[in-house]
């Protein structure tokens, strides 16, 4: 069994404002990977490019910073084992690789932007590393280059630069084409979609954006008409793309789209290069459906010398330099540290990519419910008996409120940690519970009880329930054949309310024995006179029974673990017939 004093318990702060909220360390829910032994060390952050000074002041401020820039795959592979965090720009592949090497250290990766193509999601989830961004503080910068992209595009900027610098004076061949009274379409509506179609508009364009998610009323509000994309293809003289990079718009600009452009079309890509069939648009170039082309991201970064694109007369081509401002750069350095920063500390991160990002109000409500959480989790795991796999679990929230009005992924989280860290040696943590009770064959069903009564409350039990499975104590097996754990908070504080058919109430602290017994005078005093002939301090008790003289369960909290022998003196009182000691 998994030593407890390895994973302290966790507690959620009281209601907090912004965005982050703090967890004490070290807390059961937060990303943190941690050793007892490694709690108060200083953690290390591999900074693998370039950062703004004000971030890196920060983060040095926190942790060990190592800037290391220009690594090979191999360097950062070995590197990484000696690392808590990452923090990446685009030019850094974060693959699967890098998180086995890190051997389960790396406990964080900070995309200091937005695009998080560079990073293997799956593998971070895997392995139970956070993945955050820095989503907001580029926004500006990335529109103006595609502003500046498409107006340098259409007034050949970048060509005639060259020629004149080579002693040519062109003025006939250098003549461009004029922005006002033309269609722009942005592809993505998203922040930098939306601030190149409120900047376009200024310049006398007609704006029209292709989103399959973005909200009609934003588009309304900027005064742009959301169409559908082949509309959008059809209808555009200048398309600018600023979708993210996914399988879904992979090669979206290809040889049967181009085809269905206007000709002579102009294209302006900051979004990421792979969104372009960079051959396609080669040959829509040269066949004259694209008139020009302004370029800032390639599918290959810096692409190969010899790339017919990059010398295309009618291309213009930036390094990557979207988000490339100074005050940008600041900004993202300092969200990004903070991001960083947060995470190591146990915050959840309002940022975070591959964790379900839960507002702070939500979370401060949610709190002694996580905890509740765990530890039904706990509870229902030691119930089971040794040899039967725990494989079917199914999770009841019952609840006054609106059925949509409860997220359930941080209880689900937090069920599934209960249930696995006590008989294995995995962390589970938000980020990887999912994937982790997938990988062992644990399917988790959940369903709501609607209940009448006041909403004020977002949860009024949890009951646990594993199928399919012998008990350790037969008196768990609820009469539906389950072993059944039901809790619930009370003044703030977690209870267990029912163990199989009966109803008990002992606060979920320190530990606890169950114990089934004959209902009978006497019982609670020769129990808690065994334990305190031990010095075993009881914090709670409670019987639950069938009917008087009966059967009935007892729970007892114990603030310490009682010793064997202890344990035995209660299970040698006649009238016990069977009993557990179950560690929270
Ligand atoms: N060149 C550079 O230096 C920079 C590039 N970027 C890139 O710009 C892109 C957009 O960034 P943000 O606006 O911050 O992201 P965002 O997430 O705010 O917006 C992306 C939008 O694309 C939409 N979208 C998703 N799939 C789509 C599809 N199939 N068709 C049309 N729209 C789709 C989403 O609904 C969303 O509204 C990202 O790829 C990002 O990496 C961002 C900053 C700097
Ligand atoms: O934020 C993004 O998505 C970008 O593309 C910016 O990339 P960079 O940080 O400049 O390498």
């Amino acid at each position: 069994m998994t030593n407890l004093t390895l994973k302290p318990t966790f507690q959620l702060p009281a209601g907090r404002s912004s965005s982050l909220v703090t967890l004490p360390r070290p807390s059961i829910l937060r990303v943190v990977r941690c050793a007892a032994a490694s709690l108060e060390a200083k953690p290390t952050i591999l900074v693998a490019e370039k950062l703004g000074e004000a971030g890196l002041a920060l983060l040095k401020s926190y942790a060990n910073v190592d800037c290391a820039y220009n690594l090979s795959p191999e360097e950062l592979n070995t590197k990484i084992s000696l690392c808590d965090a990452l923090i990446v720009r685009s030019g850094t592949k974060v693959t699967r690789d890098v998180f086995e090497s890190s051997a389960g250290r790396l406990r964080v990766v900070g995309r200091a932007g937005v695009g998080i193509d560079n990073v293997d999601l799956g593998a971070a989830t895997e392995h139970g590393c956070l993945v955050v961004n820095a989503p907001t503080a580029n926004t500006v910068a990335a529109a103006e280059h595609g502003i500046a992209l498409l107006a340098a595009m259409a007034r050949n900027v970048a060509q005639a630069d060259a020629s004149v610098k080579a002693g040519l004076w062109q003025r006939n061949k250098y003549v461009g084409v004029s922005l006002v009274g033309k269609t722009l379409a942005v592809m993505g509506f998203g922040k930098v979609g939306s601030e190149v179609a409120r900047r376009a508009k200024g310049l006398g364009l007609h704006v029209i954006a292709h989103d399959p998610y973005a909200p009609a009323d934003r588009a309304r509000a900027i005064g742009v008409e959301l169409v559908g994309f082949e509309e959008a293809l059809a209808t555009a003289d200048f398309i600018s793309l600023h979708m993210p990079l996914t399988p879904a718009t992979a090669k979206v600009l290809n040889d049967d789209t181009f085809a269905k452009m206007k000709k002579g079309v102009r294209i302006v890509n900051v979004a990421r290069g792979g969104v372009i069939d960079e051959d396609a648009l080669v040959r829509a170039l040269d066949a004259g459906i694209v008139a020009q082309a302004a370029l800032d991201v390639f599918i290959e970064e810096p692409p190969a010398k010899d790339s017919k694109l990059i010398a295309h007369e009618r291309v213009t081509v930036t390094p990557h330099l979207g988000a490339s401002t100074m005050e940008a750069q600041e900004g993202v350095a300092i969200e990004i540290a903070e991001a960083v920063i947060g995470a190591l500390k146990g915050e959840l991160a309002a940022t975070a990519v591959n964790a379900p990002m839960v507002p702070a109000e939500v979370l401060s409500e949610l709190k002694p419910f996580v905890v509740l959480a765990d530890k039904l989790g706990r509870l229902a795991v030691q119930l089971v008996a040794g040899g039967s796999g725990v494989k079917t679990v199914r999770v009841s929230y019952a609840s006054a409120r609106a059925p949509d009005d409860l997220d359930t992924r941080l209880l689900r989280a937090m069920i599934t940690k209960g249930l696995i860290e006590p008989i294995s040696s995995v962390f589970v943590n938000l980020v990887n519970a999912d994937f982790t009770a997938k990988q062992r064959g644990l399917r988790i069903t959940e369903e709501r009880v609607i209940l009448d009564g006041s909403p004020e409350s977002p949860l009024e039990y949890i009951q646990v329930q594993i199928a399919n499975v012998e008990s350790r104590f037969a008196s768990a097996i609820s009469d539906s054949g389950e072993i059944t754990v039901e809790g619930r908070v009370k003044d703030g504080i977690p209870h267990l309310t029912r163990v199989g058919g009966f109803e008990v109430d002992v606060s979920l602290e320190g530990s606890i024995i169950l114990c089934r017994q004959v209902d009978q005078p006497g019982m609670i005093g020769k129990v808690g006179s065994i334990l305190g002939e031990e010095n075993v301090n009881v914090s709670f008790m409670s019987v639950g029974r069938i009917a008087p003289r009966k059967q009935a369960v007892m729970a007892i909290g114990v603030d310490d673990q009682p010793s064997r022998e202890t344990l035995k003196k209660i299970g040698d009182i006649p009238a016990v017939e069977e009993f557990v000691f179950l560690k929270l």
